[in-house]
């Protein structure tokens, strides 16, 4: 196996996965000039490996980043003393994606010839090209790009492939095969060699497309496998913003916030808050009656529903469940205390909450209850848990010391995946871990101003908030870490240590704002820190 391909025996991923995963590699400092570069080498690699004698190689490129790659590998392939004719599928000055302005600009300044084919009618009056001339053509047409049913002239390029003679390698995906299902609604490339980039697809192992894909090669086009490991704004592309028109009071959100005591009545208007901030509609707390009151009187915009005495108690539980039952997501934990009968009474709303299919985070004082009471068994599927260190050592009895982020990250994944039953944990640090047991991902936003006390009430909102709209758990937490410490990094920006977590929940919307506007992420190595990305 030369260093260029991968042995891989499965880790196919969709399109969505690896458009994450090519933006947080941006994110981290890779620039996509060099994907392409990879790319586009890797694919004359293997033209050479699989026909060395052949003299004239054909490369058929679209105009999006697909054609981008075939336009390097006909560079290389130049440079490797072959006859290669380049027929694009569309003008030069048609060209819109700066990598593929880039590679064509590079081309039209050496000896290979570019034939323009914007139409069926002048891509046939170059037919000859594919059929007797080449001995190899290379499909650079259409990758992870496809959309709908196949336009001209694409469609006329991939009858000329499949009438040649030519060994056929296919760049990324055989042109006309949908990526992610494996389908060809109209017609595709058959190659001979499929080489696709970083990572298996999977619509490329499914059954029936090996008349398409031929041997599929894996090319490591220099994404350390860290990249998808690592929290980024590609993370947000798992997070649906789409409000429906016709949406009524609580279609986009509907959390429910247990918490407070005699003794705490911050914590949970702080997540609260947050909730609001990241964008739900209804951030309703239950709390006991002073607290409440307190709230109410504080701040309008959250519904404060009071709770009898000073602490949560069992005798509340029905009077909390029926909230349950219309809530989206269930928060608890904040500000609650230790009490014998209100650690009974989190066990007892968990266990209820998680029965009927809700979606819950467990925090602070609730953690601590779930560890007291051996409840661990509760934190299944649909519950994320927020620990900071001490309180992922009551969970589950393991104090994390390993400093190194990316060992760190195995070691609690691991600890994770031995005592927990498939729910998500998110371990709060200077560096966060996610994880599920399986899965892991290291966030590497925020700061040291942000050990101001209340922080970690802002993150547990901004996670509840995501729990609606964002289908993986796992997903949800990685993004609430990531947001929340980007808040916290633009405040310490705005503030230097003198910040509130008020002021972080006010930032929360600026840092959306922000992700949305940046087209082509600013390529920031994570130790510039991410204020890069907020410029
Ligand atoms: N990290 C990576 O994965 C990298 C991938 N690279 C390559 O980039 C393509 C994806 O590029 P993109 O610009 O998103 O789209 P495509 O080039 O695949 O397709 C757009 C291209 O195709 C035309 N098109 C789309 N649908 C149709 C249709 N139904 N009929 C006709 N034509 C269609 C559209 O007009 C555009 O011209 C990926 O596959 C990799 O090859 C990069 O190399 C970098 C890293
Ligand atoms: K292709």
């Amino acid at each position: 196996m030369s260093i260029d391909f991968r042995n891989w025996s499965s880790g196919a991923i969709t399109t969505l996965e690896m458009r994450v995963i090519d933006r947080n590699a941006v994110y981290m400092g890779i620039d996509r000039h060099i994907l392409m570069e990879n790319a586009g080498r890797s694919v004359a690699t293997v033209v050479l490996e699989k026909y060395p004698s052949a003299r004239r190689v054909l490369v058929v490129a679209g105009l999006g980043d697909n054609g981008g790659d075939g336009l390097v590998a006909a560079r290389y392939l130049h440079s490797w003393s072959r006859d290669v004719k380049v027929v694009l599928l569309g003008r030069i000055s048609d060209a819109r994606e700066e990598l593929v302005t880039d590679n064509l600009g590079i081309l039209k300044g050496i000896n290979i010839d570019i034939i323009e084919a914007p139409t069926q009618y002048e891509l046939l009056a170059s037919q000859e090209l594919f059929h007797p001339w080449a001995e190899v053509i290379i499909d650079a047409i259409i990758g992870t790009g496809i959309r709908g049913i196949l336009r001209e002239p694409q469609a006329t390029a991939i009858e000329l492939i499949n009438k040649s003679s030519a060994y056929k390698v296919a760049v990324d995906i055989p042109s006309g095969l949908d990526p992610d299902t494996g389908e060809v609604r109209d017609i595709a490339v058959k190659a001979h060699v499929t080489v696709t980039m970083h990572r298996p697809k999977t619509g490329l192992i499914k059954e029936g497309v090996n008349q398409y894909v031929g041997e599929l090669m894996v090319a490591d086009i220099g994404v350390p496998e860290e990249v998808e490991h690592v929290v980024g704004p590609g993370d947000l592309y798992y997070l649906n913003y789409a409000r429906r028109a016709d949406s009524k009071k609580g279609d986009n959100g509907r959390i429910l916030f247990i918490g407070g005591s005699r003794e705490f009545t911050g914590a949970i208007y702080l997540a609260a808050k947050a909730a609001l901030r990241t964008g739900v509609d209804l951030s309703i707390v239950m709390a006991p009656r002073d607290v409440a009151r307190d709230i109410r009187a504080h701040d309008p915009s959250i519904i404060a529903m009071p709770l009898d005495g000073d602490y949560l108690a069992l005798n509340h539980i029905d009077q909390i469940m029926e909230q349950v039952g219309k809530s989206h997501v269930i928060a608890i934990g904040p500000g609650l205390g230790l009490r014998e009968e209100t650690m009974k009474a989190v066990v007892e709303l968990v266990s209820r909450a998680v029965g009927i299919g809700k979606r819950v985070v467990i925090d602070a004082d609730a953690i601590k209850a779930i560890g007291e009471l051996r409840r661990q068994d509760l934190i299944t599927k649909n519950v994320v848990v927020t620990p900071h260190a001490g309180e992922f050592k009551w969970l589950t009895g393991v104090d994390v010391t390993e400093e190194k982020p990316w060992s760190r990250a195995t070691v609690v994944r691991d600890t994770v995946k031995s005592i927990l039953r498939g729910g998500v944990v998110l371990l709060k640090g200077n560096v966060d871990v996610i994880t599920d047991g399986q899965r892991y991902k290291v966030n590497f936003t925020g700061n040291p101003g942000m050990t101001v006390g209340g922080t970690g009430d802002v993150l547990t909102g901004v996670v509840s908030a995501l729990m609606v709209k964002v289908q993986d758990p796992l997903e949800a937490a990685a993004i609430g870490a990531f947001i929340t410490g980007l808040a916290g990094d633009l405040t310490v920006k705005e503030l230097g240590y003198h910040i509130t977590p008020v002021d972080v929940i006010e930032n929360i919307p600026k840092v959306f704002r922000k992700l949305m506007s940046v087209d082509s992420v600013i390529a920031s190595s994570i130790h510039s820190q991410s204020l890069m990305l907020i410029g």
